[in-house]
């Protein structure tokens, strides 16, 4: 089995080719806009969303068939038409310039896969099979995301000002690693997903200025 090495990318402003326009290049694209990036879709044909963010200028359509050199000064590659010999040809032209590959219908070609994911504010959890049980791995992501519950976001903002604040206002390492743990505790995470951590909140700035 392959091991994969996970990284969450930066590609806020990165060319990002994606050649075809059909069901699953308008998921790969759906993605690349969530984290910014600069997504250039080369096909024929496209799908009513793909049109849909090309007319809000959100993504550059060119409405021809792939021809070599169109992955020049990209960050990274999308081959997703339905045609095996051009998504080859994509990814021949990707590793020629060493550039990182996605290959829709060949997991063996592929330099790296695409998880499915869960976004909530600041907090990204991807889910991953290694490439090999696509859907196993959306499933899974729902369950924990059923786990986790709404309104993590307004808690995440919540931990990352407080854990500022700890860190500018208690030099003591002991002490704020102690001070964090609570902060993260199943407790908090419990009422989260209550929604209703209003006194966990009140509790914990209260320690944190008797600190
Ligand atoms: C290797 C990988 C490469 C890549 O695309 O990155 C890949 C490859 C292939 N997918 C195939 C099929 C399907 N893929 C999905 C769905 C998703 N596929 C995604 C990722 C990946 N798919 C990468 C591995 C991820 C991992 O490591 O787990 C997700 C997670 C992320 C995303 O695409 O954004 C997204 C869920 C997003 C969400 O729900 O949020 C569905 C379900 C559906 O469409 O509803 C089906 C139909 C059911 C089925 O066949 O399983 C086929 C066969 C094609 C054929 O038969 O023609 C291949 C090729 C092959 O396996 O040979
Ligand atoms: N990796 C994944 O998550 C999944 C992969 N697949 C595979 O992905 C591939 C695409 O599937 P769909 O999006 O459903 O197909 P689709 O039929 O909806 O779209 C195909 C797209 O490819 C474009 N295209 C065809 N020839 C082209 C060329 N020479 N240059 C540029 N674009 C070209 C067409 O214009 C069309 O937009 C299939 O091979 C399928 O087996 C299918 C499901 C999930």
């Amino acid at each position: 089995m392959r091991t994969f090495y996970p990284i969450v990318a930066d590609l806020a402003g990165k060319r990002c080719l994606v050649v075809g326009g059909g069901r699953v290049a308008e998921r790969k694209v759906g993605g690349l806009l969530e984290a910014s990036a600069a997504v250039a879709v080369v096909s024929p044909l496209i799908s009513d969303m793909i049109a849909a963010w090309e007319a809000e200028g959100r993504v550059t359509v060119v409405r021809r068939e792939y021809t070599e050199g169109d992955a020049a000064g990209a960050s990274l590659v999308f081959a997703a038409t339905d045609k095996r010999e051009v998504n080859e040809r994509v990814y021949a032209e990707a590793v020629a310039r060493a550039l990182p590959v996605n290959v829709a219908d060949r997991p063996d070609l592929c330099t790296f896969v695409v998880p499915a994911v869960i976004r909530s504010g600041p907090l990204l959890v991807t889910v991953s099979t290694s490439g090999t049980s696509p859907m196993a791995s959306a499933r899974i992501r729902d369950r924990i995301e059923e786990s986790l519950g709404e309104g993590l976001d307004r808690f995440l903002e919540f931990t990352a000002e407080y854990r500022l604040s700890v860190h500018n206002k208690v030099s003591d390492p002991g002490l704020r690693r102690k001070l964090l743990a609570e902060l993260f505790s199943d407790e908090a995470l419990d009422a989260v997903k209550a929604g209703d951590w209003g006194s966990f909140r009140s509790r914990m700035l209260a320690q944190l200025n008797e600190a």
